[in-house]
């Protein structure tokens, strides 16, 4: 493949390229889904092959584990890993507590448990991620099949007495059968519309039968990487706020930019 990123992949890859900089010879790092993550486990791959970097890689779905076989990175599971040392994903929505969105890639129970895992969760977004307050992105729900219709019905009684703007879960769909999860589950998805008690939330829909984990990552985030559309990059550290801006150079990562594509 060839031809011009938009500005939004280029905004991705800027943050994907810079986190890998967190990454040192010998770590045991979780490896994120979705586009973002993505260009982060290429990134890694490349370092991997050109620069010898020794790492174990424990990736957070089916498809970031065959990706990252392919760029050349040892796979391992969490429980040979035991613990990480770092992991970097993609996020939907950020706040400025680092507090987010994950799920829309449908990788968010294996996300959080590999992220919670980890000494240090370090997340890469375009900067159209940042939100003020979350939920305007639909938060997923991993359910369980068996009676998913009755956990809906359940979940929506239960967003009505929190007095959530939305109330609306649908079933995420692939087609016309239910996306399925890496672990054979259903996602629904709330529409809330704007989630003002977030980490309330996140408890009380973990303590409903059926629902197995939700999209909410609530002080899991220590670092959020924010690239920017012409190659900025903002660094938003949870202890030392905003710490670093800078831009990555284009021209120079052209070869890598078709390379990563091809
Ligand atoms: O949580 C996720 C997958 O479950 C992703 O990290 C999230 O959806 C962001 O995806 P992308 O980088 O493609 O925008």
């Amino acid at each position: 493949m060839s031809g011009e990123l938009s500005p939004i992949d280029k905004a991705k890859f800027v943050a994907a390229k810079r986190s890998v900089d967190y990454v040192e010879d010998g770590m045991r790092v979780g490896l994120g889904t979705g586009s973002t993550a993505a260009w982060m486990v290429r990134c890694l791959g490349e370092l991997v092959r050109d620069d010898g970097l020794k790492i174990k890689g424990v990736p957070t779905s089916t498809r970031t584990a065959e990706l990252a076989r392919e760029v050349g990175i040892e796979v391992i599971s969490l429980d040979e890993a035991k613990w990480l040392d770092l992991t970097i994903d993609g996020a939907d929505e950020f706040d400025a507590n680092l507090n987010l969105i994950k799920g829309g890639g449908g990788a968010l129970l294996q996300e959080k448990i590999v992220a919670t895992a980890s000494d240090q969760m370090v997340v890469i977004a375009d900067v159209g991620k940042e939100v003020e307050t979350l939920g305007a992105f639909p938060l997923p729900i991993e359910v369980i099949p068996f009676g998913w219709e009755t956990t809906k019905s359940l979940v929506e009684e239960m967003l009505i007495s929190m007095d959530v703007l939305g109330r609306d879960a649908t079933l995420r769909m692939n087609g016309d059968r239910p996306f399925v999860t890496d672990e054979g589950n259903y996602i629904l998805d709330l529409h809330l519309g704007r989630i003002g008690k977030a980490n309330q939330l996140a408890m009380v829909l973990n303590q409903m039968p059926g629902v197995v984990e939700n999209g909410l990552f609530i002080d899991i985030c220590d670092v959020v990487i924010v690239g920017y559309g012409d190659g900025r990059v903002e660094t938003r550290d949870i202890n030392e706020g905003t710490v670093e801006e800078d831009r990555l150079d284009f021209l120079e990562s052209e070869n890598l930019f078709t390379d990563l594509q091809d």
